[in-house]
């Protein structure tokens, strides 16, 4: 059958709407071929996987939420089975491609397990976004226990190092992989109190450094998103930051504190083809510039 003659502007009018709602395009008028080929410009991370820790709320799930947007089948996970259950049926609604699994990310057996999880969809991996993160101390840093310092680091620094060694042989072999860390401003600016959490985060922009290096060979580039304070349970609850800190974003920055959906863009180009020369970078995302 010929195929129908549609200007590229009157095609990209009649797909929009679907493909802004991340579905797959029903089809019309426009050949299947065409369709997809649309699609597939406006949704840069089609066919890839993506697993996201600490993805059920705040930063991680307006992240899975934008990567699933552009694409990505994305793999959902936090400590308890039923936030993962609500978080997979939010984005399920939305007509998006998503499976969810519990994962502890200071735990062999959950870190395994979300693997496992990832490549019952296409038997690979193409991003890991590390967003978990804990702060169970505001006081003294030399007070802190060792039981303390022990559950900062292995969650925060140690667990994303761990995973993606679990993930890499499923990584390479894709092409194109990427790896998202989540730092925070007080790696750059220490809060006082937050000694243990401040140097865990330090350690992120390190880690990123050390394995962008180690896998540029590869292929897998890995950056690190560094939030300010971020409107979540955790940017805005008792250990939080703004209650620590005289307010720099209202002095030197743009007025306001961030929404999680403000970090959810920039790790979606860093998983992205646009990205693919950018690799070691640690992207502030503050309102302001620590770095001034
Ligand atoms: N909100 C901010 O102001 C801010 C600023 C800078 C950095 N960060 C970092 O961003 C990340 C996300 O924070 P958020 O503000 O979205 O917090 P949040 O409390 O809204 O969400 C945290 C998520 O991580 C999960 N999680 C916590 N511990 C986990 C563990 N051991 N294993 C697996 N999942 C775990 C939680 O279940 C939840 O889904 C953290 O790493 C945090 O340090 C947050």
């Amino acid at each position: 059958m010929e195929e129908e003659k549609v200007s590229p502007m009157a095609a990209m009018f009649r797909s929009v709407p679907q493909i802004f709602r991340g579905r797959q395009c029903a089809p019309g008028p426009l050949s299947a071929r065409m369709l997809s080929k649309i699609a597939d410009e406006k949704r840069p991370l089609a066919d890839k996987v993506a697993v996201i820790t600490g993805s059920t709320k705040g930063i991680g799930f307006a992240i899975a939420q934008r990567l699933a947007q552009n694409g990505a089948h994305v793999v959902i996970s936090s400590r308890k089975q039923q936030n993962v259950d609500r978080a997979v049926a939010m984005l399920k609604e939305e007509g998006l491609s998503v499976t969810g699994t519990v994962c502890h990310v200071g735990k062999a057996k959950d870190r395994q397990h979300l693997v496992a999880t990832a490549l019952e969809h296409s038997g690979g991996v193409d991003f890991l976004v590390c967003v978990a993160g804990v702060n169970p101390l505001v006081g003294s840093t030399l007070g802190a226990s060792e039981q303390i310092w022990d559950k900062i680091l292995d969650v925060n620094v140690k667990s994303p190092a761990l995973l993606l060694s679990q993930l890499l042989p499923h990584m390479e072999k894709r092409g194109g992989s990427s790896v998202v860390l989540v730092s925070s401003v007080v790696a750059y600016l220490p809060v006082p109190k937050l000694g243990v959490y401040n140097t865990s985060k330090a350690a992120l922009l390190g880690l990123c450094k050390s394995l962008a290096i180690e896998l540029a060979p590869k292929g897998i580039r890995v950056n690190c998103l560094v939030p300010g304070i971020i409107k979540t349970d955790f940017g805005l609850g008792e250990k939080a930051v703004p209650n620590l800190l005289p307010d720099l974003n209202k002095i030197y920055g743009l007025q306001r504190l961030g929404e999680p959906e403000d970090c959810a863009g920039i790790v979606s180009f860093l998983c992205s083809p646009d990205a693919k020369y950018i690799t070691g970078e640690n992207i502030v995302v503050a309102g302001f510039s620590p770095k001034l």
